[in-house]
């Protein structure tokens, strides 16, 4: 069962208009609930594993995991995906077990805690997309740090994150250098800094434009029409997810993430992957609190993970019905990565910039 490539994916979702979840995966609860909700509604997925997921399950189950899924529901195609590769080894071993698409977060150095330099992040993305496009693997790159506008601090809780203080400057990708970075890179798609940050506490109260910053995507889309674009950090930390949580036995202070109509204002200006993992891990986190409070005489795991599954697959569900996922599987008809390297090789899927900008 072949899986599909990121750029085959999100050139179908620029021309028809929609965007698409990127959910975390780390084991086959999650992939099945996420499948599920895809074949519920006929939408593509694309599945990310990061570093930590492919040390929690390892590489081969991983692999296997992704064909059995694809096998399981060959209408929905399946975009697998590097999240947040710190190096060439990183995303060329991905490759190696099957990953159709990588990221290489050069925004950060290999450490993903020091934030990197241009000349850096653009050397090390330059040298992974044409490694990957070689083979027909499609490249993420980033440019900007993610943290919060709030605080200048990135997620202490997640695998990567900057450490310190961050600017303003840091923290808000600059068109100009956008285009620059597209076109010296070539990479697939482009991870960009708008405010957001990763986990569940993004925001003090609801975002306006101060702390999350639609406006950057807006410019950055202007200069690049044709790149598509990626927010990372864009889980929306639903209140009735922390309801859940917090009336279990949790205790999550109040906290507040991306609102869904900002991610579908975000999908008009050219947004067309769309990171998350906190909100999957709330959903499945909260019925296991449910069940675990309520049936204290309950010791078998699996009723404990099909609430959960189903909590995930109502999520996963309203996600791909609001981002225009749903109904464009059917629409897609895969191109092998044999295809795509040819594609590459010819200049046809070279990067294209605003009219203006060109001249
Ligand atoms: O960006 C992400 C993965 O790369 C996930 O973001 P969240 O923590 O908001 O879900
Ligand atoms: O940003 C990364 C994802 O949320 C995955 O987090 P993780 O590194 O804890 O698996
Ligand atoms: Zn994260
Ligand atoms: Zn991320």
């Amino acid at each position: 069962m072949a899986l599909i490539t990121l750029r085959q994916l999100l050139d179908h979702a620029a021309e028809h208009g929609y965007g698409v979840p990127a959910f975390n995966i780390n084991n086959m609860e999650q992939g099945l609930a996420i499948m599920e909700a895809a074949e519920g509604c006929d939408a593509p997925v694309i599945l990310q594993a990061s570093r930590g997921a492919r040390k929690y399950a390892g590489d081969i189950m991983l692999r296997h995991m992704v064909q059995a899924l694809a096998e399981m529901f060959p209408g929905n195609h399946i975009v697998m995906h590097q999240d947040h590769g710190n190096n060439d080894a990183t995303c060329l071993s991905a490759i190696r077990h099957g990953f159709t698409s990588v990221m290489m977060d050069g925004s950060l150095e290999e450490d993903m805690k020091t934030p990197a330099s241009y000349e850096y992040n653009v050397e090390i993305t330059r040298r992974v997309t044409t490694a990957a496009h070689a083979v027909g693997a499609s490249v993420e790159g980033e440019l900007g740090v993610l943290g919060s506008l709030e605080t200048g601090e990135a997620a202490a809780e997640d695998g990567s994150g900057a450490e310190g203080k961050l600017s303003h400057d840091q923290l808000l990708t600059d068109p100009d250098q956008a285009v620059d970075f597209v076109l010296a890179t070539r990479c697939d798609a482009l991870a960009i800094a708008c405010g957001t940050s990763h986990g569940a506490y993004k925001f003090t109260r609801k975002p306006d434009g101060d702390i999350l910053s639609m406006e950057t995507i807006r410019r950055i889309n202007e200069k690049l029409p044709d790149t598509h674009l990626v927010m990372h950090g864009s889980s929306s930390v639903p209140q009735e997810l922390q309801d859940l949580i917090n009336a279990n036995g949790g205790r999550m202070p109040q906290t507040y993430g991306v609102p869904v109509e900002e991610i579908e204002r975000g999908i008009r200006m050219g947004v067309r992957k769309v990171n998350i993992d906190t909100d999957c891990r709330m959903a499945m986190t909260g019925q296991y609190r449910r069940i675990a409070q309520e049936k204290p005489e309950e010791f078998d795991p699996r009723k404990f993970n099909a609430p959960a599954m189903e909590e995930l697959r109502k999520l996963c569900r309203d996600r791909f019905e609001r981002f225009g996922t749903a109904g464009q599987a059917s629409k897609i008809k895969p191109v092998s990565l044999d295809d795509m390297a040819s594609r590459y090789a010819s200049g046809a899927l070279d990067p294209r910039i605003a009219a203006a900008d060109a001249a």
